[in-house]
């Protein structure tokens, strides 16, 4: 794992600027029972795919010819270490080098609403041993405050493996964050929350196309209290509360 002191010209993925809109959700579809709830579509699918085919690259060229344990950080991660999974099958079919996978997974819970908790819940621990003497991957959708990373690594430390590296779709630029920088980013994101592609509001939003009369009620719940943050930064950010001050970006809609 890098320092985030070391910051090469493509370490940090691809840099989304604070200033960046994000794409008017009136250009691209989705479900009708999120109208109302997303505030701008942030990475469209597309790009997500692009940037992934090129982290499965680099994995392959830095570990082919190895065997691997992919470590899927559940639920947030099991999008992204999907798709990157596949994207490294692909290169295995097509390339001269190869690399055996085997995937394992482990959840960590700590986020309530948009906030971290102090309670870090992981789910799966007890199976890590078989992680001793491996070359471990750890598959992670996002690095925000850096606790769930910092928490998994130091646990996964203490069963000697050989090697770990890290991906993350994302990381946020958060001040003080404490957390080394994965081996492969795909995004640097300013400091907002985001959704979609199996990112979660307290559930919400990681599969787009939820139907059904329980979640229909749900829902409805969950756009009380959404609506609140909803606001775009140029109209009436100063009426809400500071708590309430992040807004829910859409980072892909179309799948
Ligand atoms: O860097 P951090 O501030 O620790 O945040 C990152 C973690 O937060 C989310 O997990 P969450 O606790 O929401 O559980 P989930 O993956 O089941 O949604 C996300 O999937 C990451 O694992
Ligand atoms: O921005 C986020 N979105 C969804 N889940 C998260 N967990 C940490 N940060 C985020």
């Amino acid at each position: 794992m890098a320092q985030l002191s070391l910051d090469t010209k493509t370490h940090r993925g691809i840099v989304i600027p604070d200033d960046w809109p994000g794409y008017c959700l009136d250009l691209f579809t989705y479900p009708k029972h999120y109208s109302g709830d997303l505030d701008c579509v942030y990475i469209p699918h597309g790009v997500i795919m692009d940037r992934t085919e090129r982290l499965a690259r680099d994995i392959m060229d830095d570990l082919g010819d190895h065997d691997i344990v992919v470590l899927c950080v559940l639920k947030g991660g099991h999008q992204f270490c999907a798709d990157l999974v596949e994207r490294i099958q692909v290169l295995n079919r097509n390339s001269k080098r190869s690399l055996l996978m085997t995937v394992d997974f482990i959840r960590l819970k700590s986020y309530m609403n948009d906030q971290s908790m102090p309670d870090l819940q992981m789910i799966g621990a007890e199976s890590l041993s078989v992680l001793a003497g491996k070359n471990i991957l750890i598959v992670e959708a996002i690095v925000d405050t850096g606790k769930t990373l910092h928490t998994l690594l130091s646990h996964i430390q203490t069963f000697k493996p050989k090697l770990i590296k890290v991906a993350s779709l994302l990381v946020k630029r958060v001040p003080n964050q404490s957390v080394c920088l994965p081996d492969y980013v795909g995004f640097e994101i300013p400091n907002l929350f985001v959704v979609g592609y199996a990112l979660d509001y307290n559930e919400y939003f990681r599969d787009l196309n939820i139907s059904g009369s329980r979640a229909a009620e749900d829902v409805k719940c969950r756009r009380f209290h959404l609506h609140l943050n909803l606001i775009s930064p140029s109209s009436h950010l100063h009426l809400i509360p500071l708590h309430c001050k992040f807004f829910i970006r859409t980072l892909c809609l179309n799948k």
